[in-house]
Protein backbone atom coordinates (compact mmCIF):
# COMPACT_ATOMS: atom_id res chain seq x y z
CA UNK A 1 0.00 0.00 0.00
CA UNK A 2 1.38 3.41 -1.01
CA UNK A 3 0.91 6.16 1.61
CA UNK A 4 -0.71 9.54 0.91
CA UNK A 5 -1.42 12.42 3.30
CA UNK A 6 -4.99 12.33 4.66
CA UNK A 7 -6.99 15.54 4.08
CA UNK A 8 -7.26 17.53 7.35
CA UNK A 9 -10.98 16.78 7.87
CA UNK A 10 -10.31 13.03 7.65
CA UNK A 11 -7.19 13.30 9.79
CA UNK A 12 -9.37 14.76 12.56
CA UNK A 13 -11.60 11.65 12.51
CA UNK A 14 -8.63 9.28 12.25
CA UNK A 15 -6.92 10.94 15.23
CA UNK A 16 -10.09 11.02 17.33
CA UNK A 17 -10.83 7.32 16.78
CA UNK A 18 -7.16 6.36 17.28
CA UNK A 19 -7.11 8.25 20.59
CA UNK A 20 -9.62 5.71 21.94
CA UNK A 21 -6.79 3.16 21.85
CA UNK A 22 -8.66 0.80 19.54
CA UNK A 23 -5.57 0.30 17.34
CA UNK A 24 -3.37 -0.63 20.29
CA UNK A 25 -1.71 2.80 20.52
CA UNK A 26 -1.19 3.09 16.74
CA UNK A 27 -2.94 5.60 14.47
CA UNK A 28 -5.44 4.88 11.75
CA UNK A 29 -3.60 5.35 8.46
CA UNK A 30 -6.22 4.09 6.02
CA UNK A 31 -9.71 5.47 5.36
CA UNK A 32 -12.27 4.00 2.97
CA UNK A 33 -15.20 6.28 2.09
CA UNK A 34 -18.29 4.43 0.81
CA UNK A 35 -21.60 5.96 -0.27
CA UNK A 36 -24.75 3.82 -0.27
CA UNK A 37 -28.00 5.01 -1.81
CA UNK A 38 -31.17 3.27 -0.56
CA UNK A 39 -31.19 -0.23 -2.07
CA UNK A 40 -27.41 -0.48 -2.15
CA UNK A 41 -25.25 -2.63 0.10
CA UNK A 42 -22.24 -4.88 0.21
CA UNK A 43 -22.25 -8.67 -0.13
CA UNK A 44 -21.12 -10.80 2.82
CA UNK A 45 -17.34 -10.83 3.00
CA UNK A 46 -14.43 -10.87 5.40
CA UNK A 47 -11.93 -8.00 5.50
CA UNK A 48 -8.92 -10.33 5.47
CA UNK A 49 -5.51 -10.10 7.14
CA UNK A 50 -4.48 -6.64 5.86
CA UNK A 51 -6.35 -4.67 8.54
CA UNK A 52 -6.41 -7.34 11.26
CA UNK A 53 -7.19 -7.09 14.20
CA UNK A 54 -9.42 -3.97 14.18
CA UNK A 55 -11.74 -2.15 11.79
CA UNK A 56 -13.73 0.94 12.80
CA UNK A 57 -16.62 2.54 10.93
CA UNK A 58 -18.30 5.93 11.32
CA UNK A 59 -21.81 6.04 9.81
CA UNK A 60 -23.09 9.34 8.44
CA UNK A 61 -26.42 10.43 6.96
CA UNK A 62 -28.46 7.27 7.44
CA UNK A 63 -28.65 4.18 9.58
CA UNK A 64 -27.91 0.76 8.13
CA UNK A 65 -28.05 -2.82 9.33
CA UNK A 66 -24.74 -4.62 9.34
CA UNK A 67 -25.40 -8.35 9.13
CA UNK A 68 -23.06 -11.06 10.40
CA UNK A 69 -22.82 -14.55 8.92
CA UNK A 70 -21.22 -17.83 9.82
CA UNK A 71 -18.66 -18.72 7.17
CA UNK A 72 -19.66 -21.36 4.64
CA UNK A 73 -18.73 -24.69 6.15
CA UNK A 74 -16.52 -26.92 4.04
CA UNK A 75 -18.02 -29.93 5.76
CA UNK A 76 -21.03 -31.91 4.68
CA UNK A 77 -23.92 -31.64 7.17
CA UNK A 78 -24.54 -34.86 9.11
CA UNK A 79 -27.23 -37.15 7.64
CA UNK A 80 -30.71 -35.68 8.25
CA UNK A 81 -29.27 -32.35 9.55
CA UNK A 82 -28.99 -30.57 6.23
CA UNK A 83 -29.74 -26.91 6.82
CA UNK A 84 -30.63 -27.44 10.47
CA UNK A 85 -30.19 -24.36 12.68
CA UNK A 86 -29.46 -24.99 16.32
CA UNK A 87 -31.67 -22.59 18.36
CA UNK A 88 -29.75 -19.90 20.21
CA UNK A 89 -26.53 -20.99 18.57
CA UNK A 90 -26.26 -23.93 21.00
CA UNK A 91 -23.85 -26.60 19.88
CA UNK A 92 -23.77 -30.32 20.51
CA UNK A 93 -20.98 -31.20 22.93
CA UNK A 94 -17.55 -31.24 21.30
CA UNK A 95 -15.00 -33.87 22.12
CA UNK A 96 -12.53 -32.53 24.73
CA UNK A 97 -9.58 -30.57 23.30
CA UNK A 98 -6.22 -32.36 23.07
CA UNK A 99 -3.97 -31.79 26.08
CA UNK A 100 -1.56 -29.47 24.21
CA UNK A 101 -3.43 -27.82 21.33
CA UNK A 102 -1.33 -26.42 18.46
CA UNK A 103 -0.80 -22.61 18.53
CA UNK A 104 -3.66 -20.66 16.95
CA UNK A 105 -2.58 -19.05 13.67
CA UNK A 106 -3.00 -15.26 13.46
CA UNK A 107 -4.48 -15.54 9.98
CA UNK A 108 -6.30 -17.23 8.30
CA UNK A 109 -8.83 -17.56 11.06
CA UNK A 110 -9.23 -21.03 12.55
CA UNK A 111 -11.97 -23.25 11.14
CA UNK A 112 -15.24 -23.51 13.07
CA UNK A 113 -15.32 -26.54 15.40
CA UNK A 114 -16.10 -29.68 13.44
CA UNK A 115 -19.06 -30.50 15.68
CA UNK A 116 -20.96 -27.49 14.27
CA UNK A 117 -23.54 -28.53 11.70
CA UNK A 118 -23.14 -26.98 8.28
CA UNK A 119 -25.33 -23.90 7.77
CA UNK A 120 -25.33 -23.43 4.05
CA UNK A 121 -27.91 -20.91 2.90
CA UNK A 122 -27.20 -17.22 3.44
CA UNK A 123 -30.33 -16.85 5.58
CA UNK A 124 -29.26 -19.79 7.77
CA UNK A 125 -25.76 -18.40 8.15
CA UNK A 126 -27.08 -14.93 9.14
CA UNK A 127 -27.07 -15.04 12.94
CA UNK A 128 -26.87 -11.41 14.09
CA UNK A 129 -27.27 -7.81 12.92
CA UNK A 130 -26.18 -4.49 14.36
CA UNK A 131 -28.11 -1.30 13.80
CA UNK A 132 -25.55 1.37 12.87
CA UNK A 133 -27.10 4.75 13.59
CA UNK A 134 -25.97 7.97 11.90
CA UNK A 135 -22.97 9.47 13.75
CA UNK A 136 -22.21 6.15 15.44
CA UNK A 137 -18.82 4.47 15.64
CA UNK A 138 -18.53 0.70 15.18
CA UNK A 139 -15.41 -1.07 16.46
CA UNK A 140 -15.06 -4.55 14.99
CA UNK A 141 -12.57 -6.89 16.65
CA UNK A 142 -11.88 -10.51 17.63
CA UNK A 143 -14.30 -13.15 16.31
CA UNK A 144 -16.58 -10.52 14.81
CA UNK A 145 -13.64 -9.52 12.64
CA UNK A 146 -11.77 -12.72 12.07
CA UNK A 147 -14.30 -15.55 12.20
CA UNK A 148 -17.57 -14.17 10.81
CA UNK A 149 -18.47 -12.48 7.54
CA UNK A 150 -20.29 -9.15 7.41
CA UNK A 151 -22.45 -7.48 4.80
CA UNK A 152 -25.23 -4.97 4.16
CA UNK A 153 -28.37 -6.13 2.38
CA UNK A 154 -29.29 -4.44 -0.88
CA UNK A 155 -32.64 -3.12 0.41
CA UNK A 156 -34.18 0.30 0.91
CA UNK A 157 -35.81 -0.44 4.26
CA UNK A 158 -34.72 -2.49 7.26
CA UNK A 159 -36.97 -4.51 9.53
CA UNK A 160 -36.00 -4.69 13.21
CA UNK A 161 -36.09 -8.40 14.10
CA UNK A 162 -34.89 -10.35 17.13
CA UNK A 163 -31.55 -10.77 15.33
CA UNK A 164 -30.79 -7.04 15.77
CA UNK A 165 -28.69 -7.34 18.92
CA UNK A 166 -28.62 -3.62 19.83
CA UNK A 167 -32.21 -2.72 18.89
CA UNK A 168 -33.37 -1.86 22.39
CA UNK A 169 -30.15 0.10 23.12
CA UNK A 170 -31.03 2.17 20.06
CA UNK A 171 -34.64 2.62 21.20
CA UNK A 172 -36.05 0.55 18.33
CA UNK A 173 -39.07 -1.69 18.81
CA UNK A 174 -39.24 -5.19 17.37
CA UNK A 175 -41.10 -5.14 14.08
CA UNK A 176 -40.27 -1.49 13.33
CA UNK A 177 -39.29 -0.66 9.76
CA UNK A 178 -36.62 1.94 9.08
CA UNK A 179 -36.34 3.63 5.69
CA UNK A 180 -32.80 4.02 4.48
CA UNK A 181 -31.49 7.31 3.16
CA UNK A 182 -28.11 7.94 1.59
CA UNK A 183 -25.41 6.73 3.93
CA UNK A 184 -21.72 7.58 3.84
CA UNK A 185 -19.43 5.33 5.83
CA UNK A 186 -15.88 6.15 6.85
CA UNK A 187 -14.02 2.92 7.52
CA UNK A 188 -10.85 3.74 9.44
CA UNK A 189 -8.14 1.14 9.85
CA UNK A 190 -4.52 0.76 10.71
CA UNK A 191 -2.44 -0.92 8.00
CA UNK A 192 0.85 -2.08 9.52
CA UNK A 193 2.64 -2.62 6.22
CA UNK A 194 2.86 0.50 4.05
CA UNK A 195 5.44 1.10 1.38
CA UNK A 196 7.78 4.06 1.51
CA UNK A 197 6.99 6.30 -1.49
CA UNK A 198 10.67 7.03 -1.92
CA UNK A 199 11.24 3.35 -2.68
CA UNK A 200 8.39 3.32 -5.23
CA UNK A 201 9.78 6.36 -7.01
CA UNK A 202 13.29 5.00 -6.81
CA UNK A 203 14.50 8.06 -4.89
CA UNK A 204 17.45 7.79 -2.57
CA UNK A 205 17.00 9.24 0.91
O1 LIG B 1 -19.81 0.59 4.82
C1 LIG B 1 -19.77 -0.16 5.77
O2 LIG B 1 -20.29 0.09 6.85
C2 LIG B 1 -19.06 -1.49 5.65
C3 LIG B 1 -18.04 -1.48 4.56
C4 LIG B 1 -17.25 -2.75 4.54
O3 LIG B 1 -17.57 -3.74 5.12
C5 LIG B 1 -15.99 -2.77 3.77
O4 LIG B 1 -15.70 -1.81 3.04
O5 LIG B 1 -15.25 -3.76 3.88
FE1 LIG C 1 -15.93 -5.14 5.28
Amino acid sequence: MVPEILPPWLRAYADRVSSLGVFGGRRANHVLVNEYCPGEGILPHEDGPLYFPTVTTISLGSHTLLDFYHPVSKEQPPEGQEGKVIPGGARPPCSPPPSSPPPTPRWPRPEAPSCEPALQTEEQRHFLSLLLKPRSLLVLQEDMYSRYLHGIRLVSEDMITEKVANASMCGCALGATLDRRTRVSLTLRHVPKVLKTSIILGRKK
